[in-house]
């Protein structure tokens, strides 16, 4: 269960995925880019941007419904990446590291990285790029809008003397 959240922005992921990438130049090339669909999606397009990769497939695995984990279900197989040798895996995070184990053992031979790791999965990376404690929940830009908050004076729960 998730204590305390922190919000990751367009340019925050932008720029940690720029950092993932120029760590990753030199353990390429790499023959393609195997995204774990949905959440490695946006960081692979900008990391295959960087390292000028253009074969990109995808895994599909589920495993959350919003902050509820369940079993890791694949319900898309990375056919085009055989073993995984030569291919690199992305994922926007690992938490327990179920998704990045179910992955690993579909593509043994692939080099797994991702942006941000919690503790309890972050033996199962390769390379990430920030640590993030166990019991804070990541806000990803895609799960967030911007609200409008009532300046304090005007908030009915505002104490006065
Ligand atoms: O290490 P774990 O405990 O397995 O958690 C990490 C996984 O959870 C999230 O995906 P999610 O299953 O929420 O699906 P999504 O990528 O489609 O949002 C995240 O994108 C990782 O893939
Ligand atoms: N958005 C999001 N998805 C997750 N899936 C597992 N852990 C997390 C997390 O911290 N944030
Ligand atoms: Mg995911």
């Amino acid at each position: 269960m998730a204590t305390s959240y922190a919000t990751v922005t367009w340019d925050q992921l932008h720029r940690d995925a720029r950092q993932l990438a120029a760590e990753l130049m030199p353990r390429g090339p790499f023959r393609g880019i195997v995204a774990i669909t949905r959440g490695g999606l946006i960081p692979a397009a900008i990391i295959a941007r960087e390292l000028d990769c253009r074969l990109i497939e995808t895994v599909s695995v589920v495993t959350y419904d919003e902050e509820k984990q369940g079993s890791a279900t694949v319900i898309k197989q990375p056919e085009a990446a055989g073993d995984g040798e030569g291919f690199l895996i992305i994922d926007d995070l690992v938490d327990s590291g179920v998704t990045a184990q179910v992955v690993r053992g579909l593509l043994p031979k692939a080099l797994f990285a991702c942006l941000y790791a919690k503790p309890a999965g972050r033996s199962l990376t390769d390379l990430f790029v920030v640590e993030v404690p166990q019991e804070t929940w990541v806000l990803f830009p895609w799960d967030t809008a911007p609200l409008f908050i009532p300046p304090l004076a005007r908030r009915d729960d505002t104490p006065r003397s």
